[in-house]
């Protein structure tokens, strides 16, 4: 245990669910001890290993499970079965404000989380102008935090965190409330920890920072370890699990363990557990089944052409919402046409989340005939490019209009329709990447 800094070992976590709340005082007073509660297994049985010194990502869709372990490894919840061994101290960043009083101030809470990790008033005595210095909020660290900012818990629970000297970090999610430049700070202050021979754990759904900071990610899903390795392969694998095309477990671990049987590969193992896989031999009326779509999407126009699938697809040809900076992907849309068209227009654009227009194109742009489609009749367009925007999420907006009488008709638009998440490591200046190419010399004077 001398390298390692956490060991999880076969840990399960069950919830009893009751229909009614009144069914758990029927139950708990129930003569012939029936039973009223269903069994959830937040977690089932969990093990792995965390080095000292490394910085493991931990992702996994919304409910995976990725709290319930962070929660159990710091102690805030006891597993209902396996064990959890810690070698070192930890500071954890939970949810945020976690173990904060309301009614204190700033430096009243510090004290408190101080208390609680083990630190004698004395000793946080000498950590309080580090924290105050780390957390930056002004004459706001005399007030009580119920009056903070969701920005401003995150800057006092981060700077009290890191300030305790943990040997082992924990953070979940917390660091994305926070602005650009305190998160820049934040993880320049966890990759000087790493360098240090901490130990960080690290829960997000920024892929981006994941493949930044850490080289190696377990993926939590559906409450069991579903696989852990190298970043960019569970990041790849993770796209799969969005988009419902993953491998069975069982596939992956004989991939994991020297290969797919037979020499397969995932993409192939895929099809063997059920998958769907690339572009080429997926039904088109699937392509939106497998993009997350935003409720809160716009879908209107006459109806004349319909939008009826869309897809955006990797270098690989594979469906997915999450593309690499610097890779090629396609964005694709089927349209079924309800009325004779004469040179419909195809559009796609792509904006942030503020709404900032950033990138998009249309067919007359692209100079596309596209002629005259007449009623009944179906169209694949395809837009493929390279993905030069930074890391992020971006929202899709995909249209086909036309012109009659030099009137713009809208047939079918679908605003902000779903979100493109691209993974970069890097971070340039502005809306784009221009994948700058650096040189450098030196001339020595001196001879
Ligand atoms: N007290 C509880 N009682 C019953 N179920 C619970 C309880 N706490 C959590 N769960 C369930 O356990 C599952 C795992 O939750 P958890 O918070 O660990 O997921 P997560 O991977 O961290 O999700 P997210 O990315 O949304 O934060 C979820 O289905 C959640 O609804």
């Amino acid at each position: 245990m001398d390298e390692i800094a956490i060991k999880v070992s076969h840990v399960s976590k069950v919830y009893r669910l009751y229909d009614k709340p009144t069914l758990r005082f029927k139950e708990a007073f129930s003569i012939s001890k029936k039973q009223y509660h269903k069994d959830f297994h937040a977690l089932n049985d969990i093990s792995f290993e965390v080095k000292k010194g490394e910085m493991l990502g931990i992702i996994g869709k919304n409910g995976a499970g990725k709290s319930t372990v962070l929660k159990i490894i710091t102690g805030v919840l006891t597993p209902t079965a396996g064990t959890v061994e810690i070698n070192g101290k930890i500071s954890a960043l939970l949810e945020l404000g976690a173990g904060f009083n309301p009614e204190y101030n700033g430096i009243q809470n510090a004290y408190l989380s101080g208390t609680m990790m083990g630190f004698s008033e004395a000793e946080m005595d000498e950590k309080l102008e580090g924290i105050l210095k780390f957390a930056d909020i002004g004459d706001f660290i005399h007030q009580p935090v119920k009056t903070y900012s969701s920005g401003m818990f995150a800057r006092l629970a981060f700077a009290v965190a890191i300030s305790v000297d943990p040997d082992i970090l924990i953070i979940d999610e917390a660091l994305s409330v926070g602005d650009v430049f305190f998160q820049a700070k934040c993880y320049k202050r966890m990759e000087e920890l790493k360098n240090s021979g901490k130990t960080v754990l690290f829960v997000t759904h920024d892929m981006g920072s994941v493949m930044k900071y850490c080289k190696r990610c377990i993926i939590i899903n559906d409450g069991q370890l579903y696989a852990e390795g190298p970043t960019k392969e569970m990041i790849d694998l993770y796209k799969k699990i969005l988009v419902g095309q993953a491998p069975d477990a069982s596939v992956l671990e004989g991939h994991m363990n020297g290969g797919a049987p037979e020499g397969q590969s995932l993409e192939k193992a895929s099809h063997a557990s059920g998958g769907t896989g690339s572009i080429s031999d997926t039904d088109s009326s699937c392509w939106k089944d497998y993009m997350l779509i935003n409720p809160n999407h716009e879908n209107y126009g006459d109806g004349r052409a319909v939008i009826e699938s869309f897809g955006i697809f990797d270098e690989e040809g594979m469906i997915t919402n999450t593309i690499y900076k610097m890779t090629e992907f396609t964005i694709r849309m089927k349209v079924r046409f309800n009325a004779r068209i004469q040179n419909p227009i195809f559009a796609f654009s792509i904006k942030d989340l503020k709404g900032n227009e950033i990138s998009g194109t249309n067919t007359v742009i692209e100079k596309v005939e596209t002629g005259v489609a007449e009623a009944g009749e179906t169209a694949e367009i395809s837009f493929t490019q390279k993905m030069i925007l930074q890391g992020g999420q971006q929202l899709l907006s995909l249209g086909c209009t036309g012109y009659e009488q030099d009137e713009l008709v809208v047939y079918h638009r679908l605003y902000d329709i779903c979100c493109i998440q691209v993974i970069s490591d890097k971070t340039t200046v502005g809306f784009c990447d221009m994948d700058s190419r650096v040189h450098y010399r030196r001339d020595n004077l001196h001879g």
